[in-house]
C-alpha cells in the first residue's frame, strides 16, 4: 500500500516557529517504509508543516528521539508498528499533505530564560453549596456554546438560562445533596493544578499554575486576573477535558478569545492552547493502570466487560458544527483497548454516552439503553470507566456510582464495578507536565493575523486559530434543552407558529422571574417545592 507524506527531520530544536519553517523546506526526503506501508513524501508544503507543529504539541517527550507518522486532519500520535498506527493509518487515509512522516533526533531541552511562564487550566467548575446550584446552572445555560440561539432571539438567551435553570435546579440540587452537598470539581482541580506545579518545577520548568473555571468560581476571569498582577509572559493553556467539544474546551477558549481582545496585556501576551490530550501515551497508560487495577477486583476478571461511559454531546454538535468529539473520544477508546491489549488484556468494551439533557437526539447509543441492552444479551460482569473528565463529579459519583449502578443490577448485571477518575494520579500529572513542557517553544509562536493558519484544517495553538478551525460558521444549534420540545423543533414550521410559541415564552420567563402571573395562579407554577 503506497501513502502520501510529508517527511522531514528538524536539526536543531524547535525553539521557534519560524526556524521550524525554514528548517524543513531544507530537509524533504524520499520514500520511507514504515511497517510494511511505502510511505512517499510529497512537496513540503506549509499546510503540512502546521499539522507537524500542532502534533508535536500534543505528544510525549518520546516523540523526539523516533521517527514518527502524524496523520489528519486531527491527527494522532502513531507510533510503529502497533496494530493500531495501521489501522489509524487506514482509516485517515488522506489526500497529500495530511500525513507527515519524520524524524527526530533533538531533544527538546528548553531554555525558559527571563520569561514568566505560567499555565492556565481550564475547567467547567461547580456548585460548592446547594444554593450555588441554581446560579451555576444559569451560568451554564447562558453559554451560548450549550444553548445557541437563532441570531434574532439572542436577547432571549439570559431570560432563557433564567427559566431553565430554576426548573432544573431542584433536580439538580437533589443529585448534589446525594454527594455531599456540593460539587467536588474545585477541591479536586486545585489538588491537580498544585501537583502539576509540583511536577513541572521537579523538571525544571518553574511555571504558575492558574485555574480557570466556565461556569463558577474560581471564574476564568478571575484567573486571568492574577496572571497579569503575577506578570506572566507565557501563558500554556491547558483544558482539563482530555477530548475537544464546542461545549467544554471550545466554550471555554470562546470566552478566552473575548477576554483576550478586550486586553491590552493579554493581546500582547504569548500563548499557546493544547487542545485535546487523549491521545498522549501517559494519559492512556495511566487510564489502562486504572482499568487493569479494578478488573482485578472481579472474581472473574477476563469476563468482565469494559464500559466506557463517555459524557453525551448533542449529535448536532457533531454532524452540524463539526465538533471532533465523538471521533476523538473513539480514538481514545481504541487507545485504551490497545494499551490493554499489550498487556494481554482483552476483555470486551463498549462505548456509550450519558447525561443526555432534554428531547434532541444526542450521541448514542446511550448508557442507560446500552446497560439494559447489555444485561438482557446475558452479560453479568460490567466495568464502568468515565471517560471524558479526569476529576470525580456529580455524573460519576451520583449517575454511574447511584443510578447507572442500579439499572445494571436490574438489567441482570450482577458484578458492577467502576473505575476512578484520574484525579492527581502520578503519572497522569508527569505527562500533563510533559505535555506542557513540549507545548513552550511554540507560544507565541504563531502570529494571530497569519492567515494561512488560520485556513488550516488542524488546531495550531492560539486560541484564535484554534476556535476557526472548528466550528468556524458558529452554526445555529437545536438547543438541548427540555424548553424545546413544546415547540421550537424543526418541525415548527411557520413564523406565525414561532411568534405564537415566543410569546407564550416571555410570558412564562417573566412568570418564572418574577414569581407571579397566571401559571402561578392556576397552581401550575411551581413545578417543584
Ligand atoms: C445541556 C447541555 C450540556 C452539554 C452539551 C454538556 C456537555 C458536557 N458536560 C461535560 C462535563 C460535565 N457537565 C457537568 C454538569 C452539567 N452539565 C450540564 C449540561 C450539559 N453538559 C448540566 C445541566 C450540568 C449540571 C448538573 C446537572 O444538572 O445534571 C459536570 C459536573 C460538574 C460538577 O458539578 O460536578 C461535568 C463534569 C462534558 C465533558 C461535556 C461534553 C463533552
Ligand atoms: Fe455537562
Amino acid at each position: 500500500m503506497g501513502v502520501e507524506v510529508l517527511a522531514f527531520s528538524l536539526p536543531s530544536p524547535a525553539s521557534q516557529w519560524e526556524r521550524l519553517s525554514s528548517s524543513h523546506q531544507a530537509s524533504t526526503r524520499g520514500a520511507v517504509e514504515i511497517g510494511g506501508i511505502e510511505l512517499k513524501a510529497t512537496a513540503v508544503t506549509s499546510q503540512a508543516s502546521l499539522s507537524f507543529r500542532s502534533h508535536i504539541v500534543g505528544q510525549s517527550e518520546s516523540c523526539f528521539s523516533k521517527r514518527h507518522i502524524f496523520a489528519g486532519p486531527h491527527p494522532r500520535w502513531l507510533e510503529p508498528p502497533s496494530a493500531g498506527w495501521k489501522r489509524s493509518l487506514r482509516k485517515h487515509r488522506l489526500p497529500s499533505g495530511t500525513l507527515v512522516a519524520s524524524e527526530i533526533q533533538e531533544s527538546n531541552k528548553l531554555s525558559v530564560g527571563k520569561e514568566k511562564v505560567g499555565v492556565l487550566l481550564l475547567n467547567l467548575g461547580g456548585p460548592e453549596t446547594l444554593d450555588d446550584v441554581q446560579p451555576f446552572l444559569f451560568n451554564l445555560f447562558a453559554d451560548p456554546d450549550i444553548i445557541r440561539l437563532p441570531r434574532m432571539f439572542r436577547f432571549l438567551q439570559k431570560p432563557l438560562a433564567q427559566f431553565i435553570s430554576v426548573l432544573r435546579a431542584p433536580k439538580s440540587k437533589e443529585g448534589y445533596a446525594s454527594i455531599g452537598g456540593g460539587s467536588p470539581l474545585r477541591k479536586m482541580t486545585d489538588a491537580q493544578a498544585e501537583e502539576l506545579k509540583k511536577s513541572l518545577w521537579e523538571k525544571d520548568v518553574p511555571a504558575n499554575v492558574y485555574v480557570g473555571m466556565r461556569y463558577w468560581h474560581p471564574f476564568t476571569e478571575e484567573a486571568i486576573e492574577q496572571i497579569k498582577k503575577d506578570g506572566i509572559t507565557k501563558l500554556v493553556v491547558l483544558p482539563l477535558y482530555p477530548q475537544f467539544s464546542i461545549s467544554t474546551s471550545g466554550s471555554s477558549l470562546r470566552l478566552l478569545e473575548n477576554i483576550f481582545k478586550e486586553d491590552e496585556y493579554l493581546v500582547n501576551m504569548q500563548h499557546t492552547v493544547i487542545p485535546s490530550w487523549y491521545q498522549r501515551e501517559g494519559y492512556i497508560k495511566a487510564m489502562a493502570d486504572l482499568i487493569e487495577k479494578e478488573l482485578q477486583k472481579f472474581d472473574l476478571p477476563e469476563e468482565v466487560m469494559i464500559f466506557f461511559s463517555a459524557h453525551g454531546v448533542p449529535l448536532a454538535y457533531v454532524e452540524e458544527a463539526g465538533d471532533p468529539y465523538k471521533a476523538e473520544m473513539e480514538e481514545c477508546v481504541d487507545l485504551i483497548m490497545e494499551e490493554l491489549e499489550k498487556r494481554k488484556i482483552t476483555n470486551a468494551c463498549t462505548l456509550a454516552y450519558q447525561s443526555r439533557v432534554g428531547p434532541v437526539e444526542w450521541l448514542k447509543p446511550y448508557t442507560d439503553d446500552t446497560i439494559i441492552d447489555l444485561g438482557e444479551k446475558g452479560v453479568k460482569r460490567m466495568l464502568a470507566v468515565p471517560i471524558s473528565f479526569v476529576s470525580e463529579h456529580i455524573e460519576t459519583l451520583e449517575e454511574i456510582d447511584v443510578e447507572y449502578k442500579e439499572l445494571a443490577l436490574k438489567s441482570g448485571i450482577e458484578k458492577w464495578g467502576r473505575v476512578p477518575a484520574l484525579g492527581t494520579e502520578p503519572t497522569f500529572i508527569s505527562d500533563l507536565a510533559d505535555a506542557v513542557i513540549e507545548s513552550l517553544p511554540y507560544v507565541g509562536a504563531m502570529a494571530v493575523s497569519n492567515l494561512e493558519a488560520r485556513q488550516s484544517l488542524v488546531p495550531l495553538g492560539s486560541v484564535e486559530e484554534l476556535l476557526a478551525a472548528y466550528d468556524s460558521q458558529r452554526r445555529e444549534l437545536p438547543p438541548p434543552v427540555t424548553f424545546w420540545e413544546w415547540g421550537w423543533t424543526k418541525s415548527a414550521e411557520t413564523w406565525n407558529g414561532r411568534a405564537a410559541m415566543l410569546a407564550v415564552l416571555v410570558l412564562v420567563v417573566l412568570e418564572v422571574t418574577t414569581g407571579e402571573g397566571f401559571l402561578h395562579q392556576w397552581g401550575i407554577l411551581p413545578l417543584f417545592r
